[in-house]
C-alpha cells in the first residue's frame, strides 16, 4: 500500500492532540494531524469550552449580574435579552482561536489532513476526507479524538427544545423555562447562565449531591446562589424518558413517576468516548463502555507505539489538562524523558456564577484519609476589593496540615476564583506552608489578599486549640 510516512499520526486536533503534534515538532519529528471537522480546534474552541465561557461572558455583562449588589437588583445592561445577544461575540472568538491554531501548527511544520481516520493495522491509517482517501504510515500514534455528547434511545433531540451542550446556542429563542437533566459540570455551568437571565430552571441530578468531586461546603454555598436565582434542584432524581408535549413544549418523566414540564431541555448526563470510526480491532485495543480507551501513567495503551491523550482516557476530562497529556504523550513517545508533571497540582475551573476553582484535597478526603489538617476561610466581604467590587458572598477556604502546616488545598467561590487558585497552585507545588501567606505583602485593594485572612484565621483557630 502507498502511504505518505510520519513520525508521529495525531488523530483529533482538539487540546491534546494540537499539544502533542507541537511538542513532536519541537523534537525534530514529522508529524500529521488528522482532523474530521473542517477546522482545527475540537470540542473545546468549537462546541464545548470557548462558545460557554464566551456565552457566560455575555450572560453576566447583559444581565448586569456583577453590579446588582452595587447598583440594585434591577440593574441591567440590556433589558430583553435574546439568544442572538448571547451569540453575538461566539463566532469571532471561535474564528480567531481557530486561527491562532492553525497558524501555531502551520509555522511547526505539522501537516493538516482533514478527513475521518480510522486503523488499517497497528501503524497504518486511513483518512477518508472530502479531497479522497489517504493513508498514512507512522511510527508512533496518539489518539486525541475527544467524546460526544451521551444519548438515549428515550430521549429525541431536536435540536429546538430538546438540546445537548452542542446546540445551546441554537436555541430559537430563549425559553422562559428551560429542564437541565444532569448535574455535572456541564448542567451546573448552563443552569447558572440561564437561571441569571431570568429563566426558571429546574435542574435534576439522579446522584445526591452536585459535583461530588467538589469540596461540599463550596458546593453548599452554590446551591444557596442557585436557590437564589429560583433554580429548582431535583436531587436523587432520574430521568427516565423525555417527550415534546403538542403545545411545543417538553415533559420529563422521572423514574419516581413524577413529571417536570418546561419549554426546553438540556440533556447533559454525561459524554461518550469519539471512538466508533476508529475501528481499534485493528490495533487490538479496546474502549470500555463509555468510549474510554484504557492508558497507564504515561498515556501509553497496551500496544506500546499507540498512546491516548484528553477526553478520550476519561477524568477530569479538561482542556487544561488534556493539554498537559498532550504533551506528557509526545515526549514520551519519543523517550525524551523531559516532562515532569504532578496530577495533584492540576487545578479544577468550574464556570458557574459565581465561578468555583480548587485545588488539592478537599475536607472530605483529607477526612477520609485520617490526615490532621486545619482550615482557614476568609469571604470576601472581609477584603476591600470584596466591598468595592460588590461580590460579599465569595470566600476562600485554605486546607493546610496541622503539623508541617504545608498548604493541602485551595477551595474558592466568588469572582475571579479561577485566577486566585494559581496563586495557592504555585506555593502548594513549591511544597510551600500557610507561613507563606502571612510573610507575604500582596497589593491593595486585592482579592488575593483573602489569602493571608485566611491564613491568619487558620492559624488563630489552630492555636487556640493548642491553648
Ligand atoms: C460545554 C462544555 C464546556 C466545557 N468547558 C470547559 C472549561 O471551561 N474548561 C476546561 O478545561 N474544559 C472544559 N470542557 C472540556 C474540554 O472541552 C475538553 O476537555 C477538551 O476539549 C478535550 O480535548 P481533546 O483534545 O481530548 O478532544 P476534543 O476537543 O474533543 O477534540 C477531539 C477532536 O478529534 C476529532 N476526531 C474525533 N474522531 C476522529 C476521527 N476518527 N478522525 C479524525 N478526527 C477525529 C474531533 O472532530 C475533534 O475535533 C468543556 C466541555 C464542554 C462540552
Ligand atoms: N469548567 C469545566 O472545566 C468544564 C465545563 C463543562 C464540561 N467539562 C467537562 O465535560 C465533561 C462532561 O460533563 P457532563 O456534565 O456532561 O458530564 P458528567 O458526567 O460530569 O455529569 C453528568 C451528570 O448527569 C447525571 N445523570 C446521568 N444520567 C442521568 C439521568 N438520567 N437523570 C438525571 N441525572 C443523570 C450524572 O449522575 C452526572 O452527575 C466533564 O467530564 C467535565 O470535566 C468541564
Amino acid at each position: 500500500m502507498s502511504a505518505a510516512k510520519y513520525d508521529l499520526t495525531v488523530i483529533g486536533s482538539g487540546p491534546s492532540g494540537q499539544r502533542a503534534a507541537v511538542a513532536a515538532s519541537k523534537m525534530k519529528k514529522r508529524v500529521a494531524v488528522v482532523e474530521s471537522r473542517s477546522v482545527v480546534g475540537g470540542v473545546c474552541i468549537n462546541t464545548g469550552t470557548i462558545p460557554s465561557k464566551t456565552m457566560r461572558e455575555a450572560v453576566l455583562h447583559l444581565s448586569g449580574y456583577n453590579y446588582r449588589s452595587v447598583y440594585g437588583m434591577n440593574y441591567r445592561v440590556k433589558e430583553k435579552i435574546t439568544m442572538a445577544d448571547l451569540a453575538f461575540r461566539v463566532q469571532a472568538v471561535i474564528k480567531t482561536e481557530v486561527d491562532v491554531t492553525e497558524a501555531q501548527l502551520s509555522r511547526n511544520g505539522i501537516d493538516v489532513v482533514h478527513g475521518i481516520a480510522h486503523f488499517i493495522d497497528p501503524t497504518h491509517v486511513k483518512v477518508e476526507g472530502p479531497a479522497g482517501d489517504t493513508t498514512l504510515e507512522s511510527d508512533r500514534i496518539i489518539i486525541a479524538v475527544g467524546t460526544r455528547p451521551s444519548t438515549s434511545p428515550k430521549v429525541p433531540i431536536n435540536g429546538r427544545t430538546i438540546i445537548n451542550s452542542d446546540q445551546v446556542l441554537d436555541l430559537p429563542t430563549l425559553p422562559r423555562s428551560l429542564i437541565v437533566v444532569g448535574g455535572g459540570v456541564i448542567g451546573v455551568e448552563y443552569a447558572c447562565m440561564f437561571a441569571t437571565l431570568g429563566v426558571r430552571v429546574t435542574l435534576i441530578e439522579k446522584r445526591a449531591k452536585l459535583l461530588e468531586f467538589a469540596d461540599q461546603e463550596i458546593v453548599e454555598a452554590l446551591s444557596y446562589h442557585l436557590r437564589d436565582a429560583r433554580v429548582t434542584m431535583r436531587l436523587g432524581e432520574e430521568v427516565e424518558s423525555v417527550e415534546e408535549l403538542p403545545d411545543g413544549g417538553v415533559v420529563a418523566n422521572l423514574q419516581s413517576k413524577k413529571k417536570v414540564s418546561g419549554d426546553a431541555l438540556l440533556y447533559a448526563v454525561g459524554r461518550q468516548g469519539a471512538v466508533d470510526d476508529l475501528n481499534l480491532a485493528a490495533t487490538g485495543i479496546e474502549a470500555d463502555a463509555r468510549g474510554r480507551i484504557p492508558v497507564d501513567e504515561h498515556y501509553q495503551t497496551k500496544v506500546e507505539h499507540i498512546y491516548a491523550v484528553g477526553d478520550v482516557v476519561g477524568f477530569p476530562a479538561l482542556a487544561s489538562v488534556s493539554m498537559e497529556q498532550g504533551r506528557i504523550a509526545a515526549h514520551r513517545a519519543f523517550d525524551d524523558g523531559e516532562t515532569t508533571s504532578n496530577p495533584s497540582f492540576y487545578p479544577y475551573g468550574i464556570y458557574t456564577i459565581p465561578e468555583i476553582s480548587f485545588i488539592g484535597k478537599t475536607e472530605e478526603q483529607l477526612t477520609d484519609e485520617d490526615v490532621p489538617y486545619e482550615v482557614g476561610m476568609a469571604y470576601y466581604r472581609e477584603v476591600a476589593r470584596g466591598q468595592i467590587r460588590g461580590d460579599t458572598t465569595g470566600r476562600l477556604k485554605l486546607i493546610f496540615h496541622r503539623d508541617t502546616r504545608k498548604v493541602l488545598g485551595v477551595h474558592i467561590i466568588g469572582e475571579g476564583a479561577s485566577e486566585l487558585v494559581h496563586i495557592g497552585q504555585a506555593v502548594m507545588t513549591f511544597d510551600g506552608t500557610v507561613d507563606y501567606f502571612v510573610d507575604t505583602v500582596f497589593n491593595y485593594p486585592t482579592l488575593a489578599e483573602c489569602y493571608k485572612v485566611a491564613a491568619f484565621n487558620g492559624l488563630g483557630r489552630m492555636h487556640r486549640y493548642q491553648g
